[in-house]
């Protein structure tokens, strides 16, 4: 039977119909999962249900009964709880107080502080939730507190919950918490909403699935069994992508970066690695094995303890970003979103902010060529957008990841590329693109480092992996030897070993 329902819903900002039209419904007891590309409308759909916007038109009924909340207070009560990518917990509050803020335990009023966190605390072993209930929220890594968020939603009975992208930031161990979590709402009945963009977990987790494409409803399969990854593609992208990753040799010339020996404080066994001019090295770990540390060893963000790094031939000054950059190396870091976003500027601005000083090395303006630059990736990297001009906090978040990402890849000069996570949160049509990018720079004699923690992308683009694991190299592969299963038995930590990486696993 149809549980949560959503009937002829639209919603339109200035310049864009983030939502037409959009009808489907959801069982009881299933996970649904909710696919599109960056400013398909998934977001936005999410906020309409929690109430956080109203909708232009349409209708959400729950339990057949039509919803009339008009805010998030209201959705809350109807038993709707939305877990986004931002937390909403009060970091200056301890765990258990956040719950209790939650309205937990709900009866009598008055509880003290001890008995709070002790009812807690069980509460927690009860789901399985390894948390501790009088810790600060600000002291806890994000999974933890996303755990926190979910424990919640457990906790309040909810009716429908929602969750948009809840494994971008979480550890795999951490994310396999989540997924028995949610089998857990599902056994109780609740409707949970999926989005994401990771097929493997859509996949693994749902009962059914709507595909969102420009705001209308692509697709709606009530039952996700049947479908493939190739039929769900093309109905996001619209278009068939038969290979996304599009690999193709490249004649490779004269070695261009040599780390040697590198340690520092977080990364205590020396790392030695070496890019040609044309090649695209990829170093695989999973999170926590120092690829990060790595790079930002080799960038000069860290002091190092030890080691050296040659671009060219030339020796890099140590621990010093300045001197990397001018030798020609650019660091594009994971977490380009809170990292990169030039708020209150348009997205011409974001684009142009560092490769500005090229153009103009007088400090004049180049609107023209500025212009020019921000239209090529927006239309490359297909960044769903009514005018260049559009004020980048206006964008879904996927959108202001492709911005950033454009700026970095529109540097001028540069020899050696440093990028992490180069397409976490980009959709699959904006992926392909970001690897011919990625080609076209190395054929033209740039080194390019990517660190990834998924799998098929490494294995999809590089021309040689270096498996990370615990801190040290753990493998060092050429292409036509790559083999997922020696991959990933080198990437997985060995459990007598010590770890060698100094902080948490998530700590960062
Ligand atoms: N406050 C706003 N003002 C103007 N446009 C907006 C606003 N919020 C969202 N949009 C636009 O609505 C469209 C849908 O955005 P939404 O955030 O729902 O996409 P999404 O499918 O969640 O994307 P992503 O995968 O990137 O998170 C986008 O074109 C976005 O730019």
């Amino acid at each position: 039977m149809a549980f949560l329902e959503f009937k002829h819903i639209s919603k339109g900002y200035p310049g864009v119909q983030a939502l037409a039209d959009v009808s489907f419904s959801v069982e009881k007891g299933a996970v649904h999962g909710l696919m599109g590309e960056n400013g398909a409308g998934k977001s936005t759909l999410i906020r309409v249900l929690s109430g956080d916007q109203a909708a232009d038109a349409g209708s959400i009924l729950i339990d057949g009964e039509e919803q009339r909340y008009g805010s998030v207070r209201d959705a809350f009560h109807a038993g709707v709880i939305v877990i986004h990518q931002e937390l909403q917990l009060v970091p200056e509050l301890t765990v258990a107080e956040n719950l209790w803020l939650g309205r937990f335990p709900a009866k009598g009023g008055v509880i003290n502080g001890k008995t709070l966190i002790e009812t807690v605390r069980s509460k927690l072993e009860e789901i399985g939730i390894d948390v501790d209930p009088s810790a600060k929220v600000s002291s806890l890594s994000i999974g933890a507190r996303q755990m926190v968020e979910i424990a919640k939603a457990v906790m309040l009975d909810a009716r429908v919950i929602a969750l948009d992208e809840p494994t971008s930031s979480l550890s795999s161990r951490e994310s396999e918490i989540l997924f028995s979590l949610i089998e857990k709402l599902k056994a109780k009945g609740a409707v949970i909403l999926y989005v994401s963009h990771r097929l493997d977990e859509i996949f693994r987790l749902c009962d059914s699935l709507t595909v969102l494409r420009d705001g209308k409803l692509a697709a709606h399969h009530p039952e996700i069994a049947g479908t493939t990854r190739e039929q769900i593609i093309s109905e996001m992208v619209g278009r068939e992508i038969s290979d996304i990753w599009g690999w193709r040799a490249r004649p490779l010339g004269e070695m261009r970066l040599e780390a040697k020996d590198l340690s520092g404080p977080r990364l205590r066994n020396p790392i030695s690695f070496s890019v040609r001019r044309g090649e695209i090295l990829g170093f695989f770990g999973l999170i926590g094995a120092g690829r990060s540390e790595m790079a930002r060893l080799l960038y000069g963000a860290d002091a190092r303890d030890q080691g050296q790094v040659r671009i060219d031939g030339a020796a890099v000054l140590p621990d010093d970003p300045k001197a990397a950059i001018d030798a020609g190396m650019v660091l594009c870091p994971e977490d380009r979103k809170s990292d990169g976003i030039v708020q209150g500027r348009s997205i011409e601005e974001n684009i142009a902010i560092s490769s500005r000083r090229h153009f103009s090395p007088f400090g004049i303006l180049n609107p023209k060529k500025e212009a020019a630059l921000a239209d090529e990736f927006i239309a490359r990297l297909r960044v769903r957008t009514p005018s260049r001009k559009q004020d980048i906090i206006n964008l879904s978040g996927g959108n202001q990841q492709k911005v950033i990402l454009g700026r970095w890849l529109s540097e001028q000069g540069v020899k050696v590329l440093v990028i992490d996570e180069p397409t976490r949160g980009i959709d699959v049509g904006a992926k392909s693109e970001i690897y011919d990018i990625l080609y076209e720079l190395a054929a033209g004699g740039m080194a390019i480092v990517v660190i990834s923690s998924e799998l098929p992308e490494v294995m999809g683009i590089s021309d040689r992996i270096v498996v990370m694991c615990q801190g040290r190299v753990a493998a060092d592969v050429a292409r036509p030897n790559f083999d997922e299963r020696s991959i990933l038995t080198a990437a997985l930590p060995d459990k007598n070993a010590a770890g060698t990486i100094q902080h948490q696993e998530h700590g960062r």
